[in-house]
Formats: C-alpha cells, sequence, structure tokens
C-alpha cells in the first residue's frame, strides 16, 4: 500500500487516489499576507475529557493516540464549524531532520513537526461515514518550534517505546490533550482533505497560528519510532508529511486582525 518512500510516496497517491489532485486538497501553504480576517468567525471551543483517552497506536504511517468517541466528552465547537464534532485521536507529522517535517507550511516555511486533532461531525453516525462528507472533520493543526523540552509532550514521547513497531499498540489513559495546545487559539480555516489516503475531501482545516516547542532531543524520539513491523526490514518512521497541494482559488480565513 502506500508510505513516504520514493516508490509509494506523496507523487505516487494519485495512482491509487484520483482525488490527490482534487480541488480541495491539503496540506497548502498559509501565505498570512494573502488571508482575510473573518469577524463573524467564532473562538475555537475545545473541551476535552483526559478519560476519554484510549490507547497509543503504531499505525505504519504516524502514531495516534484514541479517544473514547461514543459519547459528547472530547468535543470541538465554535470556530468556523456549526453542531459538535468529537475528538477521535491525534497524531503528528514529522521530519528526519528540524528543518522539515510539517505538513502546513507558513510563508513557504516548513517546521519540524505538526500535530493534528482529528474531530468529527456528529450529525453522521461514525467517524468512517463523516469522513466521506464535504463537513465531515474538523482537524486542529498545531505546528512544534525547536526550542525549550515540553514538558507536555514527555508523557507521549514516554511511551513510543511500547509501539517502536508497525502494529504495535498499548493502552494509554487519562491523557489530556488540552495541555498540547498553545496558550492562543488564534487560527487560519479553510477548506481541505485528509492529507493521507484515502485522501477525502471532508475536512475543515484549522491551523493555529502559535506552535508549541519541542526540543531537538524530544524530535529523536519521534524519529525513534519504526514504519516498519517485526520481522521487516527495519525502516525509521521520519519524513511522514506530504507537502503543500495547489489551493485552487480556495479562500483561507483568519480569526484574528
Ligand atoms: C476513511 C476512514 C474510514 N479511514 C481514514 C483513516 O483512518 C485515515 O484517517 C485520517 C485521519 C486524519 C488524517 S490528517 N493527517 O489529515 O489529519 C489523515 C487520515
Ligand atoms: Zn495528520
Amino acid at each position: 500500500s502506500w508510505g513516504y518512500g520514493p516508490s509509494d510516496g506523496p507523487e505516487k497517491w494519485c495512482d491509487g487516489f484520483p482525488v490527490a489532485n482534487g480541488p480541495r486538497q491539503s496540506p497548502i501553504d498559509i501565505i498570512p499576507g494573502q488571508t482575510s480576517y473573518d469577524s463573524t468567525l467564532k473562538p475555537l471551543k475545545l473541551k476535552y475529557d483526559p478519560s476519554n483517552s484510549t490507547d497509543i497506536l503504531n499505525n505504519g504511517h504516524s502514531f495516534q493516540v484514541g479517544f473514547v468517541d461514543d459519547v459528547d466528552s472530547s468535543t470541538l465547537t465554535g470556530g468556523p464549524i456549526t453542531g459538535i464534532y468529537r475528538l477521535k485521536q491525534f497524531h503528528f507529522h514529522w521530519g528526519a531532520s528540524d528543518d522539515r517535517g510539517s505538513e502546513h507550511t507558513v510563508n513557504g516555511i516548513k517546521f519540524p513537526c505538526e500535530l493534528h486533532l482529528v474531530h468529527w461531525n456528529t450529525k453522521y453516525p461514525s467517524f468512517g461515514e463523516a469522513a466521506s462528507e464535504p463537513d465531515g472533520l474538523a482537524v486542529v493543526g498545531v505546528f512544534l518550534k525547536i526550542g525549550a523540552a515540553n514538558p507536555r509532550l514527555q508523557k507521549v514521547l514516554d511511551a513510543l517505546g511500547a509501539i517502536k513497531s508497525k502494529g504495535k499498540q498499548t493502552t494509554f489513559s487519562n491523557f489530556d490533550a488540552k495541555t498540547l495546545l498553545p496558550c492562543s487559539l488564534d487560527y487560519w480555516t479553510y477548506d481541505g482533505s485528509l492529507t493521507t489516503p484515502p485522501l477525502l475531501e471532508s475536512v475543515t482545516w484549522i491551523v493555529l497560528k502559535e506552535p508549541i516547542s519541542v526540543s531537538p532531543t524530544q524530535m529523536g524520539k519521534f524519529r525513534s519510532l519504526m514504519f516498519s513491523g517485526d520481522g521487516e526490514a527495519p525502516c525509521c518512521m521520519q519524513d511522514n508529511y506530504r507537502p503543500p497541494q495547489p489551493l485552487k482559488g480556495r479562500k483561507v480565513r483568519r480569526s484574528f486582525k
């Protein structure tokens, strides 16, 4: 199946997923000077219940922390969306070195890592069904910038030793995803897609302007994961990001002056 290498990476995804060349693909390069302030945008309201985190999984493309999503206890409301979206999982994308790794870029600048908090619209019965609807998903993107070690990341990074290879999963309880958010919830927003196959054009993207910090040593921990499964040729999990895609006339709005 698909990956991030020369033979199965982003340039090849259109072979199996023609929507890769669609009108609302993600990520994009955000050019702040070309965004428009929209005073009708509401503040983001993120209400995460720490008791909802369940597990941490190496899915062979990234690692993700899963949440109970059969009740409205970890939700996203407000912002550019209407209704209630439930947190399903969060995961990251990162580079082989600190000069790259994020999916969205700002004025062409790449960050070393990007966090995605994935939510689905409760007007649909499940994540899987919402994922194929134009207003089905909302993903909050948070940039990670090299600086002081981030103690909020440590609990996640310390769990990676148990999920080194593809398919490994372990319990991960009582994690408060709110602790991964920056102080400011100012954001850019645009209509886009999943950034990995099946690249479904169902995502309202909400990219926070303020990054959170990560240290070079902490970045090394991300890179200690493997794309490969036990018994396969070992392949370090890094550069698991899709580059920016054509804007195709889309408008990017911002919530701040
Ligand atoms: C279509 C459904 C059923 N399966 C989708 C699969 O779980 C992948 O889900 C996702 C979810 C989020 C993202 S991202 N990087 O845009 O936040 C990418 C793929
Ligand atoms: Zn992602």
